[in-house]
């Protein structure tokens, strides 16, 4: 039997191109689908099971995490200020190495995707290895998952080499492929860890099966510099050859860019995923973002891991990313906060290839949209909502999540998971990961 709740919000922003907000207006959600926007007048006549008064908050699409490595969450605080290949090769390979197991990645990822609920991230682009642990969790959740199949030339707990961490993800993404909320996404780690053999590999089946890339490239200076080294060439010049560059693929980072790059990466239809928080805790630099967006990119907003941020708080990178972007170009008008707003939003949803069904509040699409409660103190007086989104609003002000229309937080509390639980399985893989 068919359900119809009505929404009546202070503010809808259906993030349309041009930025659009909707005053007092009801949203219809029929089931998983967004159905209709209509007046209070209309509504007036609709027959529905539920009516939601929202009269202070903005409802809007959920955000799309773009990079992420949820089941880090169990290292968040583990190593700090450190930059990449110290915080890599000397505490976070050798940690995963000790402990990264099917129930820890489970584990972290339930928390992660615990966390990034209550925070109003309705999808993430996940890459981390036991893939069918990252699943599980999302299905557990009712997070929406791309659970990024990693590969590396050197082997981990999850694999031995390249040959088997492909082999596994083909093995792992059967079960899941009926599940409309689980995507599976080839992830092979970056270009210092992946072979040219395995990056043709990987075009090659990304092609057959159908699947998305999801890769770090241009992180740091170091990588760059050390391509040229060992290669004769940089990253991005050495992965166009391989047949790398696609609409299909999501590049994680890209730091280091040059002009010509930039208009080779929009040519090549490449989608960045833009991590403002992990760069500056890297110290891995800043990324060019207006100078891409200008030159026709899509790029999306990721957290990275909680062991380089160490937040899963989408609100937060918004800022700092509109932030950084001015004060490294010194240009106010670089990233202006409904340019995040969509970063967060549809340019997400447009390099997973989902914006057919999420990053916009349209009649026909699938409901992943949250509520933002404006009434705090410190987001008063509302000039503009979207002004307070991007520059003012804390995540604790997400009051209400759908996911494909399940109803995941409401008035800022967790429907599916207990949090009591939650907490305690942090304690223990602390102790357990603590006590070495
Ligand atoms: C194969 S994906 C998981 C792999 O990536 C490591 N990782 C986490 N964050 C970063 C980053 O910012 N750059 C490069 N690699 C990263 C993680 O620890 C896993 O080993
Ligand atoms: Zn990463």
């Amino acid at each position: 039997m068919s359900r119809t709740t009505l929404i009546h919000a202070g503010w809808i922003i259906p993030m349309s191109d041009e930025p659009v907000v909707l005053r007092n207006q009801v949203l219809v959600l029929k089931d998983h689908q967004i159905d209709a926007i209509v007046t209070p007048e209309q509504a007036q006549d609709m027959i529905a099971d539920e009516v939601l008064q929202l009269p202070n908050h903005v409802l809007m699409p959920g955000l799309v995490n773009l990079h992420g490595h949820s089941a880090m969450t169990l290292l968040r605080g583990f190593a700090d200020d450190l930059d990449l290949m110290d915080w890599l090769n000397n505490h976070i390979w050798p940690a995963e190495g000790k402990h990264v197991s099917d129930e820890f990645v489970y584990d972290g990822s339930v928390l992660a995707m615990a966390e990034m609920l209550l925070g109003g991230t309705t999808t993430i682009n996940d890459m981390y290895f036991y893939h069918d642990a990252v699943a599980r969790a999302g299905l557990k959740t009712g997070m929406r998952t791309m659970v990024g199949c990693s590969i590396l030339e050197f082997p981990t707990n999850y694999a031995q080499n390249a040959d088997e961490y492909i082999s596994k993800s083909l093995q792992d993404a059967q079960a899941y492929q009926n599940e409309e909320l689980i995507n599976f996404v080839w992830a092979p780690h970056a270009p210092y860890t992946v072979s040219d053999e395995t990056f043709k590999r990987v075009v090659a089946l990304a092609e057959e099966h159908d699947w998305l890339i999801h890769c770090h490239i241009h992180e740091t200076a170091f990588e760059v510099e050390d391509s040229v080294k060992q290669h004769g060439k940089r990253p991005l010049q050495r992965l166009d050859e391989l047949g790398v560059l696609s609409p299909r693929l999501i590049a994680a980072h890209m730091v280091h860019t040059n002009e010509e790059e930039m208009a080779l990466v929009a040519k090549r239809g490449i989608s960045i995923a833009h991590n403002p928080a992990s760069n500056m805790k890297l110290a891995s630099g800043f990324a060019p973002i207006q100078a891409m967006l200008d030159a026709g990119v899509n790029v999306g907003l990721g957290t990275d891991g909680a062991a380089s941020n160490n937040k899963l708080d989408m609100f937060a990178d918004m800022r700092l990313g509109a932030l950084i972007a001015k004060g490294s170009t010194r240009k106010p008008t670089d990233v202006k906060a409904y340019d995040m707003l969509k970063m967060a939003t549809i340019n997400g949803a447009k390099a997973l290839h989902l914006d057919d069904k999420v990053g916009t509040l349209q009649a026909g699409k699938q409901a992943d949209m949250i509520a933002v409660d404006l009434s705090a103190l410190a987001t008063q007086p509302v000039f503009d909502p979207i002004s307070h989104l991007v520059y003012a609003a804390d995540r604790s002000q997400v009051s209400h999540v759908w996911i494909n229309g399940e109803h995941l937080v409401a008035e800022g509390e967790l429907t599916r998971l207990n949090q009591a639980d939650l907490l305690a399985n942090a304690q223990h893989w602390q102790q357990k990961i603590a006590a070495g």
